[in-house]
């Protein structure tokens, strides 16, 4: 349903004096999401996850350059196309209530959003209480505010906002960090559902754990790209191809919490050769001369010279 390739994200900055500073953000980054898949994004903050989102919706700053692809169901994603389907076709769930309008009682969100998704009017109070029932939201919830709604039903409430419509791809933007536990698995389990019925859901996480609660991929990002794309099978099986994704596994408590020792490169200090290579346990010199590039080791994507079939 969706392919991006390749994509790039750089801003144009000024810095003092008015000199220009260009800052890549996103390089050579490739995803795939078909319908009925959930593909988690998994990477420490600052890897770009919030950025492919908004690239994939077309709502980065004005000083953002865009480069590379994004075909969704076989056509060019064009900014043009992007406003069209936008909350149509392609829905955002966001990361916290804030993004509710704080003035309007949670069932006008959600009629709204039914509306702006294309269904008729005569459908949407329908549709809309049949999706508060389905998400366990009383009919009294509906004339509430936001700021009235628990942690609990707020998400409940984002992912009914994102699920009214007919959008085919869900982008979930990780819940804010603190939720309970409960309300975590609640809200996966629903992305989970979404997708069984064919709907495409990238999942974007901290959260490696979550993660593999519920995706059929991770696409595990560093520094503004995609270093493996692994089946959630790999890493309980311990196939895993990248040394980071490796790492990402054994930091976790149950694999021995062993964490991962230095810092991710930030946009104005990228080396020219592996993203990962000042904190690889494999590294050589070969590493340091030039960006690996994605092949395919045992039937996934993995950007290490060192990671062989
Ligand atoms: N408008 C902007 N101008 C310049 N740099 C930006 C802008 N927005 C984001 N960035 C930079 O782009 C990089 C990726 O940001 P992004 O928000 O996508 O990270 P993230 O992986 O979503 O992190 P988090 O997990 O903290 O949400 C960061 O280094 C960030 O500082
Ligand atoms: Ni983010």
């Amino acid at each position: 349903m969706l392919s991006v390739q390749n994509l790039g994200v750089t801003f144009t900055m000024y810095d003092v004096g008015l000199t220009q500073k260009r800052l890549t953000v996103i390089m050579d980054l490739d995803l795939e999401v078909g319908a009925g898949e959930v593909v988690a994004v998994v990477g420490s903050s600052g890897s770009g996850k919030s950025l492919l989102a908004h690239a994939i919706l077309g709502i980065l700053p004005y000083n953002a350059l865009v480069t590379g692809k994004i075909v969704f169901k076989g056509e060019l994603l064009t900014p043009e196309r992007q406003t069209k389907l936008r909350g149509k076709e392609i829905a955002l769930i966001p990361q916290s209530v804030s993004y509710l309008d704080p003035l309007m009682r949670v069932g006008s969100q959600v009629h709204r959003a039914s509306r702006l998704s294309g269904l008729p009017a005569t459908e949407a109070r329908g549709v809309v209480n049949q999706i508060f029932e389905r998400y366990a939201l009383p009919l009294p919830v509906k004339h509430l505010y936001p700021f009235q709604l628990s942690g609990g039903m707020a998400r409940r409430v984002l992912v009914a906002t994102a699920a009214v419509g007919r959008a085919e791809l869900l982008i979930a933007d990780e819940p804010t960090p603190g939720l309970h536990i409960d309300v975590v698995v609640e809200t996966l389990n629903h992305l989970r559902e979404l997708a069984n019925e064919g709907k495409a859901i990238i999942l974007i996480t901290h959260d490696l754990e979550a993660a593999m609660r519920v995706a059929d991929k991770v696409a595990v990002f560093y520094a503004g790209t995609t270093l493996e794309v692994a089946a959630a099978e790999d890493f309980t099986d311990g196939h895993l191809r990248h040394p980071y994704t490796q790492a990402l596994w054994r930091s976790l408590p149950q694999n021995g919490f062993i964490p991962v020792k230095g810092t991710q490169p930030s946009p104005e200090a990228l080396p020219d050769g592996c993203l990962f290579a000042d904190r690889c346990p494999l590294v050589t010199d070969a590493c340091q001369k030039a960006r690996p590039q994605f092949h395919i080791v045992r039937g996934a994507p993995v950007r290490c010279i060192h990671a062989e079939g």
